[in-house]
């Protein structure tokens, strides 16, 4: 992040102030929302940080042993954890009533909402982590972070479904740097196009929520070989938690986005984005409930969203805005999220397939990221490039998952 000082300033900013400031919860309850969300994709680089942190800030040891050995009223979070991480769509106000009415284990909205900016930004904060390859155990099984995955390791039925470009692009080899210069030069000239065609193009609406649905239904069937395989597990170090055994944190380990290749239906309602707006509802409504936490965020989605160096690899004074916007929008569309006057065909010119398999696997399922991945796309775009695109995912996921929660919390409320 260090990379992207303005970004990091706003991050740290937030991140501190939801941790270490005066607040709805406890200094050790919050680090263990920390644990709780980081192990619902197993990133033991975050939950290793925050079982530190929770000694230190006086937590009860004995909590490390699992959840079983938390009190009821944390336990209680299970439920909104594991919907926020995989399938917020799926929260509704009965959610938040249950947890605000369980008579001596209830939450106060304060407490809750503060919890909710902790899971949230901790199932962002994760996918950053894999998406930049920053977690351990993958650190040990390759020296740069990420793992090994032999080319013939992905599963027959994915190939048989055409679903991926990354596995027919390694079928044949297609590794080299030769055509990426005019890869750039392609997708610079698209952006230009649209720019342009901006201007002239007069689409309907109905037309504009067609190319919604369907981009849509297309994201729900990107995946690649390698996100079907789960990581082999490492015990390494005692006094480091693996993957192995980060279960103990959470509940229904099984539970994760929605299969809908497999499945081979769509099930991901719309979500208006006009109906409920972060600039217009979300932020009061968290800033009213959990002081200038909203301020905070706020202050930090404008950063992301308007972050730009105007250089396109080796490029420089491009406005790459539609480029920017178009990876910002493209995780709202993948949690069924629509902005009523952005025009998704836009996605589909700008995103190829590996970048889109990548987008995917960082903001859905980010432990199965692999390093294949991350270089599949892109290949002459810098590393701080690459790490932009995931400010970019990381804030757009987080966001995408508040606008849920604060929606149901606004509508048990009314
Ligand atoms: C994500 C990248 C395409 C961002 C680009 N380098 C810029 O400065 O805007």
């Amino acid at each position: 992040m260090s990379l992207h000082t303005p970004y990091l300033e706003s991050f740290l900013r937030s991140q501190f102030y939801m941790l270490r400031m005066d607040g709805p919860l406890p200094l050790p309850c919050r680090h263990y929302i920390a644990i709780m969300a980081a192990a619902r994709h197993q990133c033991s680089y975050l939950i290793n940080m925050h079982v530190d942190e929770f000694l230190k800030t006086g937590g009860i040891a004995e909590w490390l042993n699992g959840l079983e050995y938390v009190p009821q009223r944390l336990k209680n979070l299970n439920e909104i954890n594991k919907l926020l991480a995989h399938r917020p769509w799926l929260i509704t106000k009965e959610h938040i009533q249950k947890l605000v009415r369980t008579g001596e284990n209830n939450w106060s909205l304060p407490e809750l909402v503060h919890a909710v900016v902790l899971l949230t930004h901790y199932h962002a904060l994760a996918s950053f982590v894999f998406g930049s390859g920053i977690n351990p155990e993958r650190e040990r099984e390759m020296s740069n972070g990420f793992r090994v995955v032999s080319v013939n390791n992905f599963c027959v039925c994915d190939l048989a479904n055409d679903n991926s470009i990354e596995n027919a692009s390694l079928a044949g080899g297609n590794f080299g740097i030769v055509g990426s210069l005019s890869e750039l030069e392609a997708l610079m000239e698209r952006m230009k196009r649209l720019q342009e065609e901006r201007e002239e193009e007069d689409t309907s609406q109905e037309e504009m929520a067609t190319r919604f649905e369907k981009e849509k239904k297309e994201s729900l069937f990107v995946v690649s070989g390698d996100t079907f395989h789960s990581l082999p597990h490492s015990d390494f170090d005692d006094d480091m938690i693996t993957t192995s055994d980060v279960s103990r944190y959470i509940e229904d380990p099984g539970f994760g986005y929605e299969d809908f290749a497999r499945r081979g239906e769509e099930h991901l309602p719309t979500f208006r984005a006009q109906d409920y707006t972060w600039e217009n509802h979300g932020f009061s409504l968290v800033n009213r409930l959990y002081s200038d936490i909203g301020h905070l965020l706020d202050e930090k989605f404008r950063m992301v969203y308007n972050l730009t160096y105007n250089t396109m690899a080796t490029r420089e004074d491009v406005d790459t805005t539609t480029l920017r916007r178009a990876l910002f929008n493209y995780v709202h569309c993948m949690f069924g999220i629509r902005y009523d006057d952005y025009d998704y065909g836009e996605v589909n010119q700008l995103l190829e397939r590996s970048l889109k398999v990548y987008i995917k696997t960082v903001t859905c399922y980010p432990e199965r990221t692999t390093k294949r991945m991350y270089d599949s796309y892109w290949r002459q775009f810098k590393h701080s490039e690459k790490v932009h695109v995931n400010l970019l995912l990381m804030e757009a996921r987080m966001q995408a998952e508040l606008l849920y929660a604060l929606r149901a919390i606004t509508r048990y409320l009314t």
